[in-house]
């Protein structure tokens, strides 16, 4: 799979600076600026405990900032709610749109919609409103190849279609960019390249930010990489680039060793 060309100089749309998030005394988060070019894929990776989890609910104002600056798309979003984040087009998958287990997938996709159309917050709708809110739900499934499961209880889905129903539901927010928190966790080699080739084709004129432990996906997928470790920025660059580095190399390796 080769990765399209992305303008790395063009405006970020979505852009760091200086982010820091202290646990009492302890900064898991510690300095970091990142900027991620509209249109690309950007893997965030490091070493377990490196502060990816808390970068991404710093981003999505889940966490508050104990100091720093984030951008997105122009709009200063350091002190905006969580919520207005999502109207703003930043979604973070199985986060805001996880998906419930005892409905279908049409009716996961459709709670979804609703949201994003603001249905539910309102009593009443024109019955042709619902029906019009169905028909894009099935595109949606469509997306995602789940059209032929639409009925099917998301509980009793195989762990690689819940990940593309929960990547549907986030699709129904609209989102801009898209913030994808290992969306390879657990999964087995076959449904790896499934929600591969899902992201591949989800990704048109989105941008997305992935968090992934599967370095072949991220070799595979991603336009542009960071390394956290230790809640900072190790190495930024093309995945071949940031491979190559040995303060990368180092950061595994001295990983591994405490584990
Ligand atoms: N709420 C919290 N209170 C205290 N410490 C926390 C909290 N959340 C995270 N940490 C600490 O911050 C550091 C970074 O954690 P974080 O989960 O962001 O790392 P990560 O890179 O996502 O790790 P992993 O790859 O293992 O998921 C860890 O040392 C973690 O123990």
């Amino acid at each position: 799979m080769s990765a399209p060309a992305i303008d790395t100089a063009a405006q970020p749309i979505l852009s760091a600076r200086g982010l820091v998030k202290s646990f009492g005394g302890f900064k898991a988060v510690d300095g970091v600026d990142l900027d991620v070019a509209p249109g690309s894929i950007h893997a965030l990776i490091g070493p377990n405990g490196a502060g990816k989890s808390t970068l991404f609910g710093l981003l999505t104002r889940f966490h508050t900032l104990s100091a720093g600056k984030i951008t997105l798309d122009g709009h200063d979003i350091s002190h905006t709610k969580p919520a207005e984040v999502v109207r703003l087009g930043m979604v973070r998958s199985f986060q805001i749109s996880a998906i419930f287990p005892h409905l279908t997938a049409l009716e996961n996709v459709r709670v979804a919609l609703q949201r994003r159309h603001g249905f539910d917050r309102q009593f009443w709708k024109p019955v042709a409103s619902l029906r019009a809110l169905d028909a894009e739900a099935m595109s949606l499934l469509e997306a995602v190849g789940l059209q032929d499961l639409r009925d099917h209880v998301a509980v009793n889905l195989s762990y690689g279609r819940k990940r593309a129903l929960e990547i549907a539901t986030t699709l129904a927010l609209d989102p801009k960019v898209m913030l994808l928190d290992e969306p390879m966790a657990g999964m087995a080699a076959a449904d790896v390249a499934v929600v591969a080739e899902l992201i591949l084709k989800v990704r048109k004129g989105r941008t997305v930010l992935m968090v992934e432990h599967n370095l072949g996906v991220v070799e595979d997928l991603c336009d542009r990489v960071t390394v956290l470790a230790r809640g900072r920025v190790l190495a930024e660059g093309g995945f071949d680039e940031v491979r190559a580095d040995p303060v990368v190399k180092e950061a595994y390796i001295g990983a591994s060793d405490d584990d």
